[in-house]
């Protein structure tokens, strides 16, 4: 009997992105999820594992206004960002949990991942946030250890640069085609999107593939008098 999305992910998290990327070789889809290396943490330590929630944001073509007030400053921002942020709103009306944030923006510099969004994305429950493009507010999203990935880091605003073209559409992030609802695996080795229709096959490719490995460190380990640690414990 075929598992279940949700069995399918359980599974995911165990393994690491190597694993599964050997398992889409085992199918023959050779790099064919594999994100560019530009593609990274915002610090070492961060993986995690979803369904993609995808959004598409494409150039703005007005630009910032001189202003003279700090209010109309705040308006004209506002404006912006009702574009740039307009797929807030459906993010909000629906159960994003074990989602991840996939945002393409053609590699812009836009920080549009910042130390406030990110926590609001956590508190939604996303298992974390993907941009090709920028983000911002890098210490404070360190501090408060959200788990997002760029290919850029900006203090760049994304507002007056970038708005909003479509959300839960196929789109290209980072050299991949993305579909809502595909598998984001993101590590420190980078990001790997394994398509939903073929992810039961690639995880078990990737169980056998692991639990060799697993077996195989853990007598180096010995040999080396080390303790064992959770890497020996995954599966
Ligand atoms: O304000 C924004 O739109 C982006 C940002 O810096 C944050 O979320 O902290
Ligand atoms: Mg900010």
């Amino acid at each position: 009997m075929a598992k279940s999305r949700e069995e399918i992910l359980a599974e995911i998290k165990k393994c690491r992105a190597a694993d599964l990327s050997d398992g889409m070789d085992a199918l023959g889809l050779v790099n064919k999820g594999s994100m560019s290396t530009e593609m990274r943490p915002i610090r070492p330590g961060i993986s995690f594992a979803g369904y993609a929630w995808t959004v598409r944001l494409v150039p703005d073509t007005r630009t910032h206004k001189p202003c003279e007030t700090v209010e109309e400053y705040i308006q004209q921002k506002n404006d912006f960002c009702s574009d740039a942020y307009s797929f807030m709103k459906e993010l909000k009306a629906q159960d994003v949990t074990d989602h991840v944030l996939v945002i393409d923006m053609d590699g812009y510099p836009g920080g549009v991942l910042g130390s406030e969004n990110m926590m609001n994305f956590h508190i939604m429950g996303m298992a974390g946030a993907i941009v090709d493009g920028g983000c911002r507010d890098s210490y404070e999203c360190n501090l408060q250890k959200v788990n997002a990935f760029s290919t850029k880091r900006t203090f760049h605003h994304v507002t007056g640069r970038m708005k909003g073209d479509g959300v839960n559409v196929p789109v290209s992030c980072a050299g991949v085609t993305v579909e809502p609802g595909d598998y984001v695996v993101a590590d420190d080795d980078g990001v790997l999107v394994i398509p939903q229709e073929r992810a039961e096959e690639v995880v078990k490719f990737a169980q056998a593939i692991l639990k060799d490995d697993q077996e195989a460190r853990k007598s180096h380990y010995e040999s080396l008098g080390y303790q064992p640690d959770e890497t020996l414990k995954r599966i």
